[in-house]
């Protein structure tokens, strides 16, 4: 007789792009999962920023979120407690929210033994103190908090740190292209539309942050960047990677709308090094580099013969150099941003902890 279902309770925080593309993953993945897996994935509640769902638990529902038949002011550990129900069954919250206010609740909701995924970089590269709080949490109750979305959308960046780092690698250094926005606004930028056009473009694309100058400012690489050393038991914060931005000082403080209306400031400066990338015989591209504690981000001109000038769309390009991958790095190379390669990083480490409580994911 074939064993019974493992019965997983989910929350959905954040139904945005990523979020919205999670769901329908969800919905379409879920009758091969209970058939091949066991896993049944029950999708109990769903909460934006202003609203929450906690009646999705019924097929029709779960594929839509501001359709559904009720909704009440979203109270974030109302939530959570709606989601873990009674204990029953594991839950685990998806956070595909930008949000500090919904990191803030990590280390509550571990502590009481609800697992958390997410593509949300705060949590992993915001203070310290809160990060520390969050694993001392996740450590005292068991429950699993996994983000590689966090770094490299979909691709495979932070659990190849982690299985490098736990088979005994040491982490020599970093040096990479981690803005899937910022590589395809250098690879499209040639000077035939303005840089403010394909940054629009790209924010339609679902690419950018959900405000755009987290990517411009490279203040998100630095995040990927803190979340890389992190990983490799570097405490490094925000404050301690040099950044060079490309948001002109007085679009840097007005609020997401103001900004993305005056984008058109960009196009004279980005012009500019345009103009200089092309006097040097190179081309644009956004680096970052990690050594030791030494962080930076920023814009360089590269050969045109080098790697990252190679780079095609909104490849990401993630060199790790180790012990043991001296004498030639290991690089993670594809697609960096978008929805669904996004959300497809936040279902597999949903997975991942299914995979925790015996759910079997092999072939055989
Ligand atoms: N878009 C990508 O390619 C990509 C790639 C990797 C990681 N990410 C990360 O995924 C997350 C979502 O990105 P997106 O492009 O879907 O953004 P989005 O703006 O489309 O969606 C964000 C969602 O979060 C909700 N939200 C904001 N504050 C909230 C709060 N306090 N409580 C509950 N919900 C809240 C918003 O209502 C919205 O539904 C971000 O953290 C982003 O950094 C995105
Ligand atoms: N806005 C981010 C999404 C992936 O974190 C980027 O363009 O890289």
């Amino acid at each position: 007789m074939p064993a019974a279902p493992l019965v997983v309770h989910v929350g959905l925080i954040g139904p945005g792009k990523v979020g919205s593309a999670l769901l329908t993953q969800l919905r379409l993945a879920a009758p091969r999962l209970l058939r091949d897996c066991r896993l049944d994935l029950r999708l109990r509640a769903v909460s934006d920023s202003r609203h929450m769902w906690l009646d999705c638990d019924d097929e029709a529902l779960n594929g839509r979120t501001h359709g559904a038949q009720t909704w009440r002011p979203a109270e974030l550990d109302e939530f959570a407690a709606y989601v873990a129900g009674d204990g029953g069954a594991p839950a685990v919250l998806a956070d595909c929210s930008a949000s500090d206010l919904v990191a803030d609740r990590y280390a509550g909701w571990l502590a009481a033994g609800i697992h958390v995924v997410t593509p949300n970089k705060r949590a992993v590269s915001g203070p310290l103190d809160r990060w520390l709080r969050i694993g001392a949490a996740a450590g005292a109750s068991g429950a699993r908090l996994h983000y590689e979305g966090t770094v490299g959308a979909g691709l495979p960046v932070v659990h190849t740190l982690r299985d490098l780092l736990d088979t005994g690698d040491e982490l020599t250094g970093v040096e990479g292209m981690l803005s899937g926005t910022l590589a395809w606004l250098f690879n499209r930028y040639d000077g035939t539309l303005p840089f403010s056009a394909l940054v629009r473009q790209a924010h339609a694309l679902g690419y950018t942050e959900p405000d755009p100058r987290d990517d411009l400012s490279g203040v998100d690489v630095a995040r990927k960047l803190v979340i890389l050393a992190r990983e490799a038991g570097i405490a490094l914060s925000l404050e301690d990677v040099a950044i060079r931005g490309l948001v002109p000082a007085e679009l840097s403080a007005c609020d997401r709308e103001t900004f993305m209306e005056n984008l058109e400031a960009l196009d004279a400066p980005m012009a500019a090094l345009l103009a200089e990338a092309r006097l040097a015989g190179g081309v644009l591209r956004h680096v970052a580099r990690l050594d030791g504690r030494r962080a930076s981000v920023g814009v360089e001109v590269v050969e045109p013969d080098h790697a990252f000038a190679h780079a095609r769309l909104t490849d990401n390009v993630v060199r790790f150099a180790t012990r043991r991958y001296c004498d030639n790095a290991l690089v993670v190379q594809g697609p960096g941003a978008g929805p669904e390669v996004t959300a497809a990083a936040v279902f597999a480490d949903l997975l991942r902890v299914a995979g925790a409580m015996g759910v079997k994911r092999c072939a055989c």
